[in-house]
């Protein structure tokens, strides 16, 4: 079996869609949760969700070696380390000492790490990210208020980060295939490697090339890469009901766009950030009873930022953020518990983690892709309640995403 750690939540799923694709059976673990012998037999991949993103790196260095020691102890034979595909982080951030944990654990000498995917335009060429034609400092990633990328050279940005050795695989050795990967990897004079991959086909040269691997390490791009265990995918079944709703904490310009096209034909409503500060019970209320009141069959959106001007950092004194994220979560535990509602899309990692912790939910079930690095999945709540998920990562999906998702549970 494969086990993955995850950074956060859309990106576990963003990973699980991925392995899917390419014939893994694969659930998504939350947290500490353990699923159980029965839920765990028959999986290819097993992908623990995490919440240490942006954690310090003890913090994040802590829970990860819990999730390694369960996916080892669960049977995993293969580790795979799961990051932004944009390398979110700082100079003191913890992608590079919990890949120092994970590859001291496994005796792992040589470690690939690969942010890349090429299907959302993230690309590796001689060592530098790219995000569709620009360089990752040349991108929206740059004013990113928690992790501002303002160097595109992942070695430069993963050096700060650890103590051991940072090389690259350029382009020109990818382009003749695994073996001299392979090659490359082991001759290679650092522990870490950054590969070039600058579309599907190099991913699967390197997938390839690092089969046999017992670590690796990326974004969700490498995932296809991977040899396919050959499954056919398992039957996945979304769970009772058809009332919707949209739950967008994200404020990124992606889900902004997102907000604006469903607008055109769903009801939308914005959360107030000041109500959400000085008295949250009252502003949950209202939007629970908001949705409720929106006509069947609709997939009204509830938003807290539809343009940048709508972020507001302080209200007297104290953060929105955390107030929004707990706005949205105790709505959600209402829609979910009281109003019915089985069939949520969720926009932003910080968001879904908020939201699947107050659910109460321990396993996601992986089911069919939405758009890229987007898909749903089913999950039993703590209240007893079945639902399906969405949950979408800031920067993913198409304009139309909010509204022609459900097509896919059709
Ligand atoms: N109007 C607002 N003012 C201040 N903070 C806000 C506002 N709207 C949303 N937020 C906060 O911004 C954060 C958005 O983070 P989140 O991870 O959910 O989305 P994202 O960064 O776009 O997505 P991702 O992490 O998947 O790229 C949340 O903490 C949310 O509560
Ligand atoms: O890799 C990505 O870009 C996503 O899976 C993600 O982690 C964004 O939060």
């Amino acid at each position: 079996m494969l086990g993955a750690i995850a950074d956060d939540f859309t990106g576990a799923t963003d990973l699980a869609i991925m392995l899917r694709r390419n014939g893994y059976r694969v659930a998504v673990a939350i947290e500490e949760h353990d699923p159980g012998a029965s839920a765990r037999t028959g999986l290819d991949a097993l992908v623990i969700a995490l919440k240490t993103r942006t954690a310090p790196a003890g913090d994040a260095v802590a829970s990860s070696r819990g999730a390694l020691d369960r996916l080892r102890s669960w049977g995993a034979e293969q580790i795979y380390v799961k990051y932004c595909s944009t390398f979110d982080s700082t100079d003191e951030g913890n992608i590079g000492p919990v890949l120092d944990m994970v590859s001291e654990e496994l005796g792992a000498e040589r470690v690939v790490v690969a942010p890349a995917l090429p299907a959302n335009g993230r690309t590796v060429y001689h060592g530098h990210l790219f995000v569709g034609g620009d360089l990752l400092e040349h991108s929206s990633m740059r004013h990113h208020p928690l992790t501002p990328m303002t160097r595109s050279r992942v070695a430069d940005l993963l050096r700060p980060q650890t103590r051991y050795a940072v090389a690259e695989i350029h382009h020109e050795t990818v382009r003749q295939g695994p073996q001299a990967v392979r090659a490359a990897i082991a001759a290679a004079p650092a522990r870490y490697v950054v590969v070039d991959t600058i579309d599907d086909e190099d991913l699967r040269v390197l997938g390839a090339a690092v089969a046999g691997s017992t670590l690796v390490s990326g974004g969700s791009g490498l995932a296809c890469g991977l040899p396919s265990p050959g499954t056919t995918a398992d039957t996945w079944s979304p769970g009772q009901g058809a009332s919707r709703v949209v739950l967008c904490g994200s404020a990124s310009a992606t889900t902004r766009r997102q907000i604006a096209a469903a607008a055109r034909t769903q009801p939308v409503r914005r959360i107030d950030p000041a109500t959400a500060v000085r008295d949250p019970e009252k502003e949950i209320d209202a939007i629970t009873q908001w949705v409720q009141a929106q006509p069947a069959g609709t997939a009204p959106v509830v938003y807290a930022a539809g343009e940048q001007a709508d972020l507001v950092h302080e209200v007297d004194g104290r953060p929105v953020a955390p107030a929004v994220e707990h706005v949205l979560a105790r709505a959600a535990r209402r829609l979910v518990g009281q109003a019915g509602i089985t069939r949520l899309l969720i926009a932003g990692g910080e968001t879904s983690g908020a939201i699947v912790r107050a659910l109460g939910i321990g396993l996601l079930r992986i089911g069919p892709e939405i758009a890229t690095g987007v898909c749903w999945s089913s999950a039993d709540t703590a209240g007893g309640e079945t639902v399906a998920l969405a949950l979408k990562s800031g920067n993913f999906g198409p304009d139309h995403l909010f509204t022609s998702a459900w097509d896919r549970l059709a």
